[in-house]
């Protein structure tokens, strides 16, 4: 249990302290302190990160890292990496990191080491990867694999389907689908133009028992039995699962079942067996330098001093964003179209994390927590929502995430630079429009009529961090994906919640499951308790009683 910092003089002292601080422009941040952007970055990896572009002094990052230790944040790190319970709600450790830990570290939980287990899955997941990419592995027709198709949700599907589109430059492998949704056009339209003899699903679930991959998978089971027969399932379902029985139970034998562990949170879980679909895509090496990525910033964060620390910054930005300021999102832009998905991946990641209103120990917290992830890849955003950004009313902390070189480039239209040069210019012009905007009088210089002016003013004063990666690889994925995951837990830390359980979405599922019989039933007034619910059950009654192709 964290203690309480909401309650301390730190506490006042920084919020206190973010008044002066929101009375200061940006550019007045940078004429009274020209060196900042020299000095407020941070290495981590193979990411330079400039957060010079925020709204702090040099005292406000004192400070916020007064809070981080008076939080118990460096205790709670070890906690973590050592395998203690901090999961309270669900009485668990939170060891994702073990996932990408050197195969000669030791971590004894319950008397077992639990790197050698996740090695001895990694080492099973390798060789089944070489025989599906090889051919060894075939269809029940003796067809090679030519397509995977993910069928899972929430953790079992962002991870894997934001990497294997991040990493689209580096699939030599069979072509990897997803299906996520228990609306039947996922499945229907990922299959309309496959061949089940050369298709292979990965069905993939911590419980083996959620209602989206259960329902599709039955699906996709019956697509395969009609047209190859029941014998043909062992040659093309595999399972990953924290649940043996219940993947035997579905007809998928041991030996096609690659484990995980409770102590890996859905959210957490791309780099264990969840991530399977990816190594078949990219190969167990590429696989591998993806685990090294995240394990560089996992050493990073467990070594740093909290002054060079990146996810302890960053994570300490957004509870100052969030806690002091009363910012309710972060727009995540990547500046990179193979990073596509990683905002909507974000999104589990940090809102089912710390989306919370009591802390760890059921009392309610006493700040905002949680920020709202959203966000598209730059330059799309430009063209639709950055105006808001700009000049909106809302103050949205922005990350831009960029890479120095290119996976692959193209020249412009003059011929010169190149279009990755064009992407890296608008990521740079949009951190420094927003912090520094345009003023009236630099307007009106323009000759700009003075009815026009006040819609030109940029205002500015909107923060940045500029997240440069060398390049989009494997290991530079790792390295992101780590950074986020540490910086939620770190916030979590100071807010003093469970971060790494989420009991939210459960009266949602069941209640579908309860009104479920209320939407096919056409009987009498459906009881529902409420007259909205009502309505609408009536109205969809009516309408699929009107439907002829319904069983
Ligand atoms: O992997 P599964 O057990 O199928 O769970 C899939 C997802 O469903 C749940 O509702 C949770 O909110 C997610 O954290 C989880 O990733």
């Amino acid at each position: 249990m964290t203690h309480n910092v909401t309650t301390t003089p730190l506490w006042n002292k920084l919020s206190d302290h973010h008044w002066e601080v929101a009375a200061t422009h940006l550019r007045e941040l940078f004429d009274a302190d020209p060196h900042r952007g020299e000095d407020l970055n941070v290495t981590a990896g193979d990411l330079y990160i400039d957060y010079s572009k925020h709204r702090v002094t040099r005292e406000t990052v004192g400070l916020l890292l007064d809070l981080a230790r008076a939080a118990g944040v460096e205790h709670h790190r070890e906690a973590m990496f050592t395998g203690e319970h901090i999961n309270t709600s669900e009485d668990r450790a939170v060891l994702h990191t073990a996932l990408r830990a050197n195969p000669e570290r030791e971590l004894i939980l319950d008397g077992q080491n639990v790197i050698e287990d996740v090695h001895a899955v990694l080492g099973r997941m390798g060789e089944f990867t070489d025989r599906v990419r090889s051919g060894v592995w075939r269809g029940a027709t003796g067809e090679r694999i030519r397509t995977v198709v993910n069928i899972g949700i929430g953790g079992s599907d962002l991870g894997p389907a934001m990497a294997y589109r991040a990493l689209r430059h580096y699939v030599d492998g069979p072509e990897v689908r997803f299906v996520s949704n228990i609306d039947p056009t996922d499945l229907l339209s990922n299959l309309t133009d496959l061949d089940p003899r050369t298709t292979l699903f990965v069905v993939v679930s911590k419980t083996f028992s959620t209602l989206e991959t259960m329902t599709n998978a039955s699906a996709a089971r019956r697509w395969i039995t009609g047209a190859l027969g029941e014998d043909a399932v062992p040659r093309h379902f595999v399972a990953v699962s924290t649940d043996t029985a219940r993947v035997t139970d579905f007809g998928i034998t041991a030996d096609n079942m690659f484990g995980f562990w409770e102590w890996v949170g859905g959210r957490y879980s791309v780099g264990s067996a969840v991530g399977l679909s990816v190594m078949i895509a990219i190969g167990r090496e590429r696989f591998t330098e993806f685990l090294g990525g995240m394990r560089a910033i996992d050493e990073h964060f467990r070594t740093a001093p909290l002054e060079s620390n990146a996810p302890v910054i960053l994570g300490m930005l957004g509870v100052w964003y969030s806690s002091f300021f009363g910012a309710d999102s972060r727009a995540v832009l990547p500046y990179a179209n193979d990073l596509a998905r990683f905002p909507a991946y974000l999104q589990q990641l940090t809102m089912e994390s710390n989306g919370k209103s009591v802390r760890a120990d059921g009392t309610p917290v006493g700040t905002f927590t949680g920020e709202v992830f959203w966000g598209e890849p730059g330059t799309n955003g430009q063209h639709a929502f950055h105006q808001l950004l700009h000049q909106g009313t809302h103050l949205i902390p922005v990350d831009f995430v960029g890479f120095t070189e290119p996976v692959e480039d193209l020249p412009t239209l003059d011929g010169i630079g190149s279009m990755h040069d064009v992407l890296t210019a608008n990521l740079l012009a949009q951190s420094k429009v927003l912090a520094f905007g345009r003023t009236e009088a630099e307007i009106a210089e323009d000759g700009t009529p003075a009815e026009l002016v006040p819609h030109k003013v940029m205002p500015g004063n909107r923060p940045s961090t500029t997240i440069l990666g060398t390049k989009l690889t494997p290991s530079t994925l790792g390295q992101l994906i780590a950074l986020y995951e540490h910086q939620v837990f770190v916030q979590g830390v100071v807010w003093g919640i469970d971060s790494f359980d989420q009991w939210g979405v459960e009266l949602g599922k069941t209640s579908a499951l309860e009104l479920g019989p209320a939407l096919w039933d056409q009987g009498g007034a459906p009881e529902v308790g409420d007259s909205s619910t009502a309505s609408l059950i009536r109205l969809y009654r009516r309408a699929r009683k009107e439907r002829s192709c319904l069983p």
